[in-house]
């Protein structure tokens, strides 16, 4: 995932794309960028860090321009340490055009090929989203041969891109001298809505991105739908796909979106609460509330599962680990030394909460298992009794292949192991998740209309198609510099400040 964002108006976009963008940081931590255009040029600045570190005030005065887009960065393809693969990415032909994608293809191997022998472009990074740039100019170019660009050109173009692209892609692009286009792919695996203040129209990853800069939500960009909004302000909108079908990210809900927006007409933090309750039904049969005292939860995204949990098993809640502000998340962290680190760093132990108490643990989900093992050990040196833990998701056994960085199976602690094997792993005293069922209901009961969800990181279902072996070991190949034993030494010192 990443946090992507796009404006028109009819006043200068810099700093609100800026604060947009820290809107959508948690969706990205390891680079952010910005482009604005005045008068058919464009103007960028990007770079490696968080959103606060990349821009500086003179960075800032040097974004002129009533539209622009933006991105915060969480890599899945390419060089987690390269700035080039930062985006916006920028072609100069046809028009001119930049983007910002949040997704991963699953198809960009054989599209960068194809680019390369038939449409003769040239892409010179190992990001996915330099490939999809390059798709969509192409077709652009094929759609506005000897005709001038008007909105259905572009929906032409974006229709062709679906037909050759797979995978999952939320975008925002920018034609020079035209307007902002917006689309989703045809599963709407990734999310994306549409607001508006007065003359500004902005499209964004997230609700709360419009919430927090003052604008109005108008709807959620369908799957397989463009919008396309010229330099006026005019909103034109097409269905692209030929069969669009809702398939929302279910980890969107359980960790990925801030709790505070709705997606695809759910609130996040209403499915975190009910994710709590299903899990608070399965732990009455699996554990007797009477042998627990207290329930603790892992913060920062457990929280409202925990709480509720606690609250409908009568246990009392309590704030047990102290989370350091200025450490970013963990899971999104490229590199596991850096995550391993981060974990001691940025949560610590109220001992008194833990002295002699037999703690429930909760965390909204388990993936390489960083997080529980440190968490267990530091629970225990805190004096507790007993520490059993519970996941709000269930366990996740499969890689995902659609922009979320757990592209290999044997980075996660849950595949091809029995719970007890994962409990002895972390070192609990007891070990409850979710179930896969009880999560779809939890969640997809908050909006009937869902047809269901890609839910492949814990039931292996890829709601694109058959994603072969193969498919994902390239998917893992392309993902070079964030892998497991790259995490360097600067980068243990320093996890958010490289930047700065
Ligand atoms: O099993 P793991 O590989 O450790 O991954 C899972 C953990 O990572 C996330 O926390 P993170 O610190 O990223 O963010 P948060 O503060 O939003 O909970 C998630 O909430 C889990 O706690
Ligand atoms: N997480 C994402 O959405 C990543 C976008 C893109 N695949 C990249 O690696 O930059
Ligand atoms: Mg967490």
């Amino acid at each position: 995932m990443c946090g992507i964002v796009g404006v028109v108006s009819n006043a200068p976009v810099n700093q609100l794309i800026y604060d947009a963008l820290l809107l959508l940081q948690h969706r990205g931590q390891d680079a952010a960028g910005i482009v604005t255009q005045q008068e058919r040029k464009f103007f960028m600045h990007k770079a490696k860090g968080m959103v606060r570190d990349v821009f500086r005030t003179r960075n800032m005065r040097a974004l002129p321009g009533n539209c622009g887009l933006g991105q915060a960065r969480y890599p899945t393809a390419g060089n987690a340490y390269s700035e080039e693969e930062a985006q916006p990415f920028y072609v100069n032909a046809p028009f001119g055009i930049v983007l910002v994608h949040n997704g991963n293809l699953t198809n960009a191997h054989a599209l960068k090929a194809e680019l390369f022998s038939t449409d003769h472009r040239h892409t010179n990074t190992e990001s996915d989203s330099e490939v999809l740039l390059n798709v969509l100019a192409h077709e652009l170019e094929r759609s506005t041969r000897g005709v001038p660009l008007n909105a259905s050109e572009v929906f032409a173009a974006v229709r062709a891109v679906h037909k050759r692209v797979r995978g999952s892609y939320a975008v925002v692009a920018l034609i020079a001298g035209y307007g902002l286009l917006a689309f989703r792919d045809p599963y709407g695996i990734r999310p994306l809505v549409m607001g508006r203040s007065g003359d500004t129209v902005m499209v964004a990853s997230e609700s709360v991105t419009l919430e927090g800069t003052g604008h109005e939500f108008e709807r959620n960009v369908q799957p397989g739908e463009a919008v396309f909004i010229d330099l006026q302000g005019q909103v034109h909108a097409e269905q692209c796909a030929e069969s669009p079908r809702l398939n929302p990210c279910i980890f969107e809900y359980v960790y990925l979106a801030r709790p505070d927006s709705v997606m695809d007409g759910i609130s996040v933090y209403q499915a975190r609460l009910n994710l709590g309750e299903a899990l608070a039904k399965r732990l009455v049969s699996t554990l007797p509330p009477s042998g627990v005292d207290v329930v603790i939860p892992i913060p920062e995204s457990s929280r409202p599962s925990a709480m509720q949990l606690a609250q409908l098993l009568g246990i009392p809640y309590r704030e047990g680990f102290v989370k350091n502000r200025y450490v970013g998340r963990t899971f999104i962290m490229p590199g596991q030394g850096v995550r391993k680190k981060s974990v001691r760093q940025k949560l610590n132990a109220i001992a008194s909460e833990f002295k002699d108490r037999n703690v429930l643990l909760v965390d909204d989900s388990i993936v390489r298992g960083t997080t529980s093992r440190e968490i267990v050990q530091m629970a225990r040196d805190a004096g507790a009794r007993k520490v059993y833990l519970a996941s709000a998701a269930p366990p996740v056994r499969y890689p995902n292949v659609y922009g979320i960085d757990m592209p290999t199976k044997d980075e996660l602690v849950a595949h091809g192991r029995t719970v007890e094997e994962i409990r002895a792993i972390i070192g609990c005293d007891a070990l409850i998740y979710q179930d896969v069922d009880g999560m779809k209901k939890a969640i997809g009961s908050l909006n009937p209309a869902i047809h269901g969800f890609d839910a492949s990181c814990f039931d292996g279902v890829y709601v694109t198609g058959d994603i072969s072996e193969g498919d994902i070991a390239r998917l893992n190949e392309r993902r070079v510099g964030g892998s497991e034993d790259d995490a360097d030494s600067s980068r243990l010192a320093l996890p958010n400040a490289e930047a700065a």
